[in-house]
Order: structure tokens, then C-alpha cells, then sequence
């Protein structure tokens, strides 16, 4: 039964330009969410897309879909081959890379370290890391800008700003990477995923996804590869280790002799968990380095670059950092400092946070195969291409499918008809019972940034929190527009997403903004 196939040709599809390379052209190649836009308007919320060869995959951004494949037949569902093991490779067996009981051997010693009250008590560290990074705009604002304003890359900056903020709450070390220290991990780190990944020609699509075929052993065959993109991940992989096993030695130490000030960061907390787990339970020492790994990478681009497409928003609309300022000043006062609970009644400057997230999710579009065969279940029936109405599509063993995050995040049947227009307010409607969201799926506001279900984003919280923190530092030390005759930012696929200029794409990364001092 298990490798019996069931066809899904049944499904429609869009156009295919390539019988070699499927869709996937046009996929990677514009901005991200372009075509599954129109993808699912003329087609519906899941849809069939042509891989290589012909190899026919669903595309799915239906809510009652992905709860169950993430939530309901979470087992069911896997990460494939290439992802495990490009993870493997650059950042090791820990939770990314494993998978079923395992799996949850692993999330469950990591989940202490992320609970609310560990996330809210993180505060205080992206302050600090929030306020280096003004101060070193201010320097800059006075020595290369006219003592008022300067062109400023804030990609760059928060990248290298939230690398920073990680380092202190998850590890508690200063990486020092805003003052350019020569920290060999943090360099190794910065930017992995858009040189390593970013931006792929034709060429580097077919060789990616030819790759989705090999069995694991081919990968360890092939990482030994001279290529500049595997040097970089072996580059990583060596760094990463070398200081993950000083940074868990120096925490084991200090339980072990009782130290009184036990140091409250994520690593901290997980040795802690790991250390009073019954043997069954434990991670073994390569597993904690690669736990150490996995935040690095899972926590630095995402946030940073989800603050980047925050300002990006608020450059085209100044009235937005108005009603921001408005409401620090309402919540604070003349005060400087603030509690979580402060941050919390924000409730506008909050709703930008979740609207910058819904329109602009820079995790995009995970994939995942089918490890026994299922039947996926959709919330509104989809037309196939006989005209018959389809309300499940049985699956075999084997099936691929594509995560339409971005899709999900701006379906008309789950946000409204308006469901393409940046309208924080909908978040308030949301709060006030004035408006409704269709849909059961996302760990966080039933948004699909972090998913959901077993392999859900452990560090939400986390993320959430620091935008807060550095939306409100930013908001209420600058404002700040697009450059005159600025280039296009355009929403360039990478590992993550992250803006680009038109024109300059091959500079990768990159979001010139005027900041500008508030009085
Ligand atoms: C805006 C910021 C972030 C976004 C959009 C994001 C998104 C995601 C997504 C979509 C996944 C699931 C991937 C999959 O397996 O399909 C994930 C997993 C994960 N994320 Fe995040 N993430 C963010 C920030 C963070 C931060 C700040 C941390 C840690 C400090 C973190 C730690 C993790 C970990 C450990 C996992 C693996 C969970 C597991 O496999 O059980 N993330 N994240």
C-alpha cells in the first residue's frame, strides 16, 4: 500500500515554460509571492506545480491544509533529503535536522529556554543591542551625514544588529559585530544564507533541485566538493563547533560548581534542561553544539530581515511613524524606560509588527514529502481541470509539496478581500471583534510566518519581542523615507527573503534609507 501511486495530474496547474526545469524559473526567479499571487487567484489555494521532468507537486496555501499537514498528520510529514541535509552540513544534527521521536527528544529539552516568561525576560538585552545600533547611526548622522540626516544601509546594519542581540540572549556574548570586531564566528555567520544560497541562476536551480533526489550518502560524497558555496559552509561548520563546544563547557562548569549567578540566555537554560533530563532524554554534547548552530542561523537573517522590510513599510508612510511616536509617547510618557507589559499595551505599533509580517514573510515557502501516503483535507473545494469540484486530494508516499506562506499570508478567504494592501488597522479590527480571520493554522496571530505544530519556530516569542524593542528605538530617535530616485526594493529570494535594489541585485542585501535625527 505504502508505494502505490496516486496520480494528482488531476490538479490544475499553471503553465509550464520548461519541461526540464518546471516551474521553478519562475518561482525563484521574481520577487517572492509573485506568482503564487496570481497562482492562487486564477487557480485556487492549492495547485499543482511541475518540479523537474515533469514531476508534478502541490503548492499549497489553504488553512485547513497546512493544519493538517503541520498539525493533524504532523508525523506523516517530513522534511526531505536535501533539506536535512544542507542543514546537516552547515549547522548540524540538532532540531532542524532531526526528525519523528527524535525530533521531539530535541524540542522538548530546547522548549524551556523559549517559554514566555524566559522570551519577555530577554527585553532589557535588545534594548541595549537596540540602542548601540541608534547611537551608531547618530555618529554616523554627524560625521558623514550633514549633522541631521544620512543615507544609511539599515539591511546591513540590523543584520549585523540582530546577530549581536543573539549573541547576548542566546549565548550571552558579545559578538561586537556593529563595531566590526574581528569575531571569526560572527563573520562566519553574517550573511551565510543570501551568499550561500542567494539569488540562483537557471544553472544553480537545476543543480539545487536535481539534488532534492540524492539519497543522503550522495551529500556526503559531495560536501567534500572544492565549490566557493560549500567552502563557506564548512567554513561555518568549523567555526560554529569550535566555539559552541567552548561556550557548553564554560556552562557546564558553572552548574556544575553551583555557580550563583547562573546566567539566564537561551544556552544556558537548555544545558540546564539538558543536564536535569532523565538519560533517554539527553542531547549528547555534538547534539548541544548543534542546538547553539541552529539558533544562530534560525534567529539572525529572519528577524533581522523582517526588521528591514519594517522599515521599508514605514519609509513609504510617514503617518505611520507618527501614530508610532504617538504611541510611545501616550504609553510613556517623558520616560526613556519601559516594562514588557508597557511594550504590550502598544497596541497600533504591534499591529505594524504583525502586518509587516503577514505582507512581507521572509520564510516563504518551506517544502516537505509525504512519508506514508495521506489525504489532505482543503477548507473551500478547488476546481480540477475536468471541472469536477475537489474538497481532498489523496497523496502518495513520496509526494512533494510547497508551503505557500506567502500565498497563505494574503488569501482572500482568510484576510478579507483587502488581503494585498498593508493595513495595519486590520490588526485592531482584528483585537475589537470588528473583523475575522478564517483560519485555524500559525503558532503566532494565525499568521503562517512561524507555522505551526511540531516543527513550529520555537524562538516567535523571541522575535517578536526584539522587533518591539528595536521598532520603538528606531521610531522614536528617527524618522526616515526612501532615497530620492531611489532604486526599486524588490523581495529577492534567498534562503530568506531580503530586499534588494532593482538594477543592483548582484550586491545582494541592501536597503539605503534617509534616517533622519528627531528633534
Ligand atoms: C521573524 C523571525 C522568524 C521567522 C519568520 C521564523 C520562522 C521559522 C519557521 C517558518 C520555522 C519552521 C521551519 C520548518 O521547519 O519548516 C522555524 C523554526 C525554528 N526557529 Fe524560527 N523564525 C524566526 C525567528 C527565530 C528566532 C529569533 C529563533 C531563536 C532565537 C528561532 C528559532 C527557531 C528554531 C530553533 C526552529 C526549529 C524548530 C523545530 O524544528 O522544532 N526562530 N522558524
Amino acid at each position: 500500500r505504502r508505494w502505490k501511486y496516486v496520480s494528482i495530474a488531476y490538479i490544475q496547474g499553471p503553465h509550464v515554460d520548461s519541461f526540464i526545469l518546471g516551474n521553478f524559473p519562475e518561482y525563484f526567479q521574481n520577487e517572492v509571492g509573485q506568482c503564487e499571487f496570481e497562482w492562487q487567484e486564477r487557480l485556487g489555494a492549492v495547485y499543482r506545480i511541475k518540479g523537474l521532468f515533469g514531476e508534478d507537486r502541490l503548492m499549497i496555501a489553504d488553512p485547513k491544509a497546512l493544519q493538517h499537514v503541520y498539525q493533524t498528520a504532523s508525523t506523516q510529514w517530513l522534511k526531505p533529503t536535501i533539506r536535512r541535509e544542507i542543514t546537516r552540513m552547515y549547522i548540524g544534527r540538532g532540531i532542524a535536522w532531526a526528525e519523528g521521536e527524535d525530533h521531539r527528544r530535541h524540542r522538548r529539552i530546547m522548549m524551556p529556554a523559549f517559554g514566555n516568561i524566559e522570551s519577555r525576560g530577554m527585553m532589557p538585552l535588545f534594548r541595549e543591542t537596540a540602542d548601540r545600533m541608534c547611537g551608531h547611526w547618530k555618529d554616523i548622522i554627524s560625521t558623514l551625514g550633514d549633522g541631521k540626516s544620512a543615507s544609511i544601509d539599515v539591511a546591513d546594519w540590523l543584520s549585523r544588529a540582530t546577530l549581536d542581540a543573539i549573541g547576548e540572549a542566546a549565548f550571552g556574548i558579545q559578538f561586537g559585530t556593529m563595531e566590526n570586531k574581528d569575531d571569526k564566528l560572527a563573520r562566519s555567520y553574517y550573511s551565510l544564507l543570501m551568499q550561500a544560497f542567494g539569488l540562483p541562476t537557471r544553472v544553480k536551480i537545476f543543480a539545487q533541485q536535481i539534488s532534492a533526489y540524492f539519497p543522503a550518502w550522495v551529500f556526503r560524497l559531495l560536501e567534500r566538493l572544492p565549490s566557493r558555496s560549500l567552502e563557506r559552509l564548512r567554513e561555518v561548520a568549523y567555526e560554529g563547533n569550535r566555539v559552541a563546544e567552548e561556550l557548553v563547557q564554560r556552562k557546564m562548569e558553572a552548574l556544575r560548581i553551583g555557580s550563583e549567578a547562573l546566567d539566564k540566555d537561551v544556552m544556558s537554560l537548555l544545558v540546564e534542561a539538558n543536564l536535569s533530563a532523565t538519560p533517554e532524554n539527553k542531547l549528547n554534547n555534538e547534539e548541544l553544539y548543534a542546538q547553539m548552530r541552529t539558533i544562530l542561523v534560525a534567529g539572525h537573517e529572519t528577524s533581522g530581515n523582517t526588521l528591514a522590510f519594517i522599515l521599508y513599510e514605514l519609509s513609504k508612510n510617514p503617518s505611520i511613524q507618527t501614530r508610532i511616536l504617538e504611541e510611545i509617547h501616550s504609553t510613556l510618557g517623558v520616560s526613556q524606560e519601559y516594562t514588557m507589559a508597557q511594550l504590550d499595551r502598544m497596541h497600533y505599533t504591534l499591529a505594524v509588527i504583525k502586518e509587516v509580517l503577514r505582507v512581507h514573510p521572509v520564510v516563504y515557502g518551506p517544502f516537505l514529502v509525504a512519508k506514508e501516503p495521506d489525504v489532505i483535507p482543503l477548507s473551500k473545494p478547488i476546481i480540477s481541470i475536468d471541472g469536477k469540484p475537489i474538497s481532498t486530494i489523496p497523496v502518495s508516499a513520496g509526494q512533494y509539496i510547497h508551503i505557500s506562506l506567502a500565498g497563505y499570508n494574503r488569501l482572500k478567504d482568510v484576510w478579507g478581500e483587502d488581503a494585498h494592501e498593508f493595513l495595519p488597522e486590520r490588526w485592531l479590527e482584528i483585537e475589537e471583534g470588528r473583523r475575522e480571520i478564517h483560519s485555524l493554522f500559525g503558532v503566532y496571530s494565525n499568521l503562517g510566518n512561524f507555522v505551526s505544530g511540531a516543527i513550529s519556530c520555537l524562538g516567535w516569542r523571541f522575535a517578536v519581542i526584539e522587533m518591539q524593542v528595536f521598532l520603538v528605538e528606531i521610531v522614536r530617535n528617527f524618522q526616515f523615507s526612501l532615497p530620492p530616485n531611489g532604486k526599486r526594493v524588490i523581495r529577492a529570494t534567498s534562503g530568506v527573503m531580503a530586499p534588494v535594489l532593482e538594477g543592483e541585485v548582484e550586491k545582494g542585501k541592501q536597503l539605503p534609507l534617509v534616517m533622519e535625527l528627531r528633534d
